[in-house]
Parts: structure tokens; C-alpha cells; sequence
């Protein structure tokens, strides 16, 4: 049984794209610059933009924090997202989700400039990714090929099960995983009104998991052999711990791991590689890869 470290996986990457910045700046080339717009103090949010943050400094990046309080206007962000669009040092910025109940989400990543967005959300790199073409593609689904590929997981001709529909993640892994240039998989999606989700489940030779339902996954819907990626990354309350909560993620670790082939953990499986294809994505945007 092997556990997929995602953490090691993304350290490694990033020395990889601190080298290649270092080779960049020697060149007389610019430093790659991430801004992140974080609206609000949800305790999630606040950590996930100040590990973005932190791999900015490990990658030699430059990186903005852009922060408001949560009773910003969708006007005024939409103002923000139009002064990132214009800076012509920023490469690349994302907008923190979720943003509070005000605020059209869809709005405000429409008004995103598509060769800024690097997080792959905006309809133009969706719908590139939909059809193969070159792209931003959102960094969780990017994150976990890149893990595949690097533990040498065969996914050409095998089942695969994602749970979850979102749009950054479940969607968009399916499209990939059934893709030939990256899965090449049988892909069936499965959610919160499938019909016989268990035994679809235990069918797969790989499981992603991404509903955000803390140990969903059990045992009895695990293929043996399957390779299971978590992608679930919930605060449930810890009393014995110091912070009060613990993550959990959407598959009951201990009796999965004792069956399947290979298993994510949380934390340190799919989280620190989401982080480090952000970055991956940002160091796209200053090499102007995708977009002239
Ligand atoms: N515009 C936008 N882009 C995103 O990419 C985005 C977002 N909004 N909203 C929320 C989700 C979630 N997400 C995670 C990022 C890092 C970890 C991560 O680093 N997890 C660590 C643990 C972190 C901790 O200690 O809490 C781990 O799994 O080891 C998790 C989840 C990005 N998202
Ligand atoms: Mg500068």
C-alpha cells in the first residue's frame, strides 16, 4: 500500500519552478507575480491564501495580498478585479472562494481577464480544457494528474469514479480523466442523486473523491486494489486539539487504506498540491506559455 505524499510531490515541484525562476531573472527576465484577493476571515480561506502566499516566497515569485472586509459591494470588487486585469506587473491573481451571499460569484470570475486567470475558473480556459486546447487548468484537477502520473498510476482504459459535480473540481477532473492527451479513463461522475453510488464506487479502479463530506468513502464502496484520492478538506470541531478543529477529509482513511493500492492522506495529500499548481500556473502566466 502506498501513501501518495503530496506534500514531498509539491516540494519537490516547487524547487523545480524556484530553479527555472532563478534561470528566468538570470536571463533579465521578470520575476512571476501572483496577487490573491481574500475577502472576508473565514478560517479556511485565511490559510489556504497564506500557504499561496508562502509558496510564492518558496517559488521566488512576487505576490500581492489584496484584503477586504466582508462587506465589500460587488461593485468595488469588480473594481479590484478590473485594476488586477490592468496592472501590467501582475501576471497572474485569483479571487479567493467562497465570496460572501452579496456577491455573484460568476460575476466576478467573468470579469477576471482569461490570460490572468489562473486559477482555470473563467468559461474561456473551461471551455478550452473542455476541448483540449492550451490553457490555465484549475489546480486541484492539475494537481492530482500530476500525482497520478508521478507515482505512475495507469489511468489509460481504467474506471474511474470522481464524486462530486463542483465546478472546480469534480467537473473538471471528469472532462480530464475521460481526455486522451491526460486520463484516457472511463469516467463516471457520481453525486448527491446517483442511483446505486456505492456500487458504481466499488466498481472503479480510481476514486476521487470531492464532495466535501468528511469520511463519505467507506470500505464497502473501495474496489481492493482501487488507488483513492481524497480531495476533501473539512474543519470538523477537535476539542484535543489546540486549534479546536481537525481536517477531515471525504474517506475513511483508516479501514480504506487497509484495502486499496494507494490512498492520498488529509492533510498532505491533494491540498499542497493544489498550492503548487497555482503556482505552476503562475509561472505560465509570466512566460506568457498559454496566451501571447
Ligand atoms: N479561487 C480559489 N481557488 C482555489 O484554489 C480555492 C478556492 N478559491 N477556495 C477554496 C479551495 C480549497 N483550496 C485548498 C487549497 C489548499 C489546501 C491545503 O493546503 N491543504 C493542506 C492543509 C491546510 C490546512 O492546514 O488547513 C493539506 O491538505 O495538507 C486545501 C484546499 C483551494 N481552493
Ligand atoms: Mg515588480
Amino acid at each position: 500500500m502506498t501513501i501518495i505524499d503530496g506534500k514531498a510531490t509539491a516540494a519537490k515541484i516547487k524547487e523545480e519552478i524556484a530553479q527555472r525562476v532563478k534561470d528566468i531573472v538570470a536571463a533579465g527576465g521578470k520575476r512571476p507575480h501572483l496577487a490573491a484577493v481574500l475577502v472576508g476571515h473565514d478560517g479556511g480561506s485565511e490559510t489556504y491564501v497564506r500557504n499561496k502566499v508562502l509558496a510564492c516566497q518558496a517559488c521566488g515569485f512576487e505576490s500581492t495580498l489584496v484584503r477586504y472586509e466582508d462587506d465589500i459591494t460587488e461593485e468595488e470588487l469588480l473594481q479590484c478585479v478590473e485594476k488586477l486585469n490592468n496592472d501590467k506587473d501582475v501576471d497572474g491573481f485569483i479571487v479567493q472562494l467562497p465570496l460572501p451571499k452579496h456577491i455573484n460569484e460568476q460575476k466576478i470570475i467573468e470579469a477576471i481577464d482569461y490570460k490572468k486567470d489562473v486559477d482555470g475558473f473563467h468559461p474561456i480556459n473551461v471551455g478550452r480544457m473542455a476541448i483540449g486546447l492550451p490553457c490555465y487548468i484549475s489546480a486541484t484537477p492539475k494537481g492530482i494528474l500530476e500525482l497520478l502520473r508521478r507515482y505512475n498510476v495507469e489511468t489509460s482504459g481504467k474506471k474511474c469514479a470522481i464524486l462530486g459535480r463542483s465546478n472546480i473540481v469534480g467537473k473538471p477532473m471528469a472532462q480530464l480523466m475521460m481526455q486522451k492527451q491526460y486520463g484516457d479513463a472511463t469516467v463516471v461522475v457520481l453525486h448527491s442523486h446517483s442511483q446505486n453510488l456505492k456500487e458504481e464506487c466499488r466498481q472503479a479502479d480510481i476514486v476521487i473523491a470531492a464532495i466535501g463530506s468528511p469520511e463519505f468513502v467507506t470500505a464497502d464502496m473501495v474496489k481492493p486494489g482501487a488507488v483513492v484520492i481524497d480531495v476533501g478538506t473539512t474543519r470538523v470541531p477537535d476539542a484535543s486539539r489546540k486549534s479546536g478543529f481537525r481536517l477531515s477529509g471525504d474517506v475513511k482513511f483508516d479501514e480504506v487504506s487497509k484495502i486499496c493500492n494507494a490512498i492520498t492522506p488529509v492533510p498532505g495529500g491533494v491540498g499542497p498540491m493544489t498550492i503548487c499548481m497555482l503556482m505552476l500556473n503562475t509561472l505560465a502566466a509570466g512566460e506568457r506559455k498559454y496566451y501571447p
